[in-house]
C-alpha cells in the first residue's frame, strides 16, 4: 500500500457541504479531504446520501451550501477547469450508445475528454490499452448492447481512466461484478493511486475495501459521522501478558510506539513499523514482562461500522 503525501495540497476538498431537496436535508455539514495517491472509500446505509455526495463532488448536483474543490478549483464556479483532470462513473453502469462498439464509444469519450483545457489528445492506442486493462479486448468490437452488466460496468471504469485523471470518482464500481471483476477494479484503483491519483469510491463491501483503501468515511443520515484512517489501524500489535497495564506503560515510553491501549489480557501498541516487533519483545523481556503471544491486532472494519451506524 502506498503512503499518500500528507503535506500535499488536497486533490479533493469538500467544505461545509449541505444539500436539501425541498425541506429534506440529504447532506449536512460534510467536510472531507483526499490527498494525491489516497483511496477514500465512502460507505453507509442505503439512503445515507453517498450518491448525492458523489454527484455533488463531480458537479452533477449543486450544493445548497458549502464548496467542493478539485485540484484547488471550485467545481461549481470553475467547472470546466476543475473537471479537466476528473474521471468518474457516477451512474452505474455508465451510459453508452448501445448500437456502437466498445471501442467506438471510448473513441467518442476520448474526443470529448480531449476538449478539456490542458488535456492531451487521447490516441487509439490508449483506447486499446484501457480496454486491455479492463480485460475487454475480446468485446472491443462488439456492440455495447451485447455487453453483460458487468462488462458495461468495466467499460464505464475504462472511460473514467481513459484520460489518465488526477481525480477518480466511482459510485459503487464493484456492484454487479463477479469476484475476478472485483479484483480487477481493486488492482486498477490501487495502481491509479500509486501513480498519484486521488480516488473516492462508494461501496458496501467493507471487508474488501479494508484491504486497499487508505481512509473510510462513514456517512449516515447525511452526516459524515466518522473518518477511519486504516493505515494507522493496521500498525497495531497486541502482546498477551500477565499485566497489560504495566506492559502498556513500558511500551508507551518507547520512541517508536505512537499510542498504547489495553484489552485484557493484551497490551496493544501502535508501532511505526512492523520491523519494530522483535525490538519491542526484547525490551519487554529485559524489564521482566513475559510475553505469551505477539500478533497484529487486526482491525475489523465491519464490526466497527456496525457499532457506528447502530449508535442512537
Ligand atoms: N433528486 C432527488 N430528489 C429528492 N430526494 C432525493 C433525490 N436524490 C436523492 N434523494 C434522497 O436523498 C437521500 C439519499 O439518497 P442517495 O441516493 O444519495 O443515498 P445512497 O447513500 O447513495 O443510497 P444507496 O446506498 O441506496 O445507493 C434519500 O433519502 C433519497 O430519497
Amino acid at each position: 500500500m502506498t503512503t499518500p503525501g500528507a503535506s500535499a495540497q488536497p486533490s479533493i476538498e469538500v467544505t461545509g457541504l449541505y444539500k436539501k431537496y425541498r425541506s429534506h436535508t440529504v447532506l449536512e455539514d460534510v467536510n472531507l479531504t483526499v490527498s494525491p495517491g489516497e483511496v477514500y472509500a465512502l460507505t453507509g446505509p442505503n439512503g445515507a446520501g453517498k450518491t448525492t455526495l458523489i454527484r455533488t463532488i463531480t458537479g452533477l448536483a449543486f450544493p445548497t451550501r458549502g464548496e467542493v474543490q478539485l485540484l484547488g478549483r471550485s467545481v461549481h464556479k470553475e467547472g470546466i477547469h476543475a473537471r479537466a483532470y476528473l474521471g468518474a462513473v457516477v451512474e452505474a453502469p455508465a451510459r453508452f450508445y448501445g448500437q456502437f462498439t466498445g471501442t467506438h464509444n471510448l473513441m467518442i469519450h476520448a474526443r470529448l475528454a480531449g476538449m478539456a483545457p490542458g488535456v492531451q489528445p487521447i490516441t487509439r492506442a490508449r483506447v486499446r490499452e484501457v480496454l486491455a486493462l479492463l480485460e475487454l479486448t475480446r468485446m472491443a468490437d462488439r456492440r455495447v448492447s451485447e455487453f453483460s452488466l458487468g462488462q458495461r460496468q468495466r467499460l464505464g471504469v475504462a472511460s473514467a481512466i481513459l484520460a489518465e485523471p488526477k481525480v477518480l470518482i466511482l459510485d459503487e464500481p464493484t456492484s454487479g461484478l463477479d469476484p475476478l471483476g472485483i479484483g480487477l477494479i481493486h488492482r486498477i484503483v490501487t495502481n491509479m493511486a500509486a501513480s498519484g491519483c486521488a480516488v473516492i469510491l462508494s461501496t458496501h463491501h467493507l471487508r474488501e475495501i479494508a484491504t486497499y483503501a487508505h481512509t473510510v468515511g462513514i456517512l449516515t443520515g447525511g452526516r459524515l459521522v466518522d473518518s477511519v484512517d486504516l493505515r494507522a489501524r493496521q500498525s497495531a500489535y497486541r502482546f498477551r501478558v500477565d499485566d497489560p497495564v504495566a506492559a502498556a506503560a513500558i511500551l508507551d515510553r518507547l520512541p517508536f510506539v505512537k499510542k498504547t491501549s489495553t484489552r485484557t489480557p493484551y497490551a496493544i501498541a501502535y508501532l511505526d513499523s512492523e520491523s519494530r516487533v522483535p525490538e519491542t519483545l526484547t525490551h519487554l523481556s529485559s524489564l521482566g514482562i513475559r510475553v505469551l503471544e505477539a500478533s497484529p491486532d487486526l482491525f475489523d472494519l465491519y464490526e466497527y461500522y456496525r457499532e457506528r451506524v447502530e449508535l442512537p
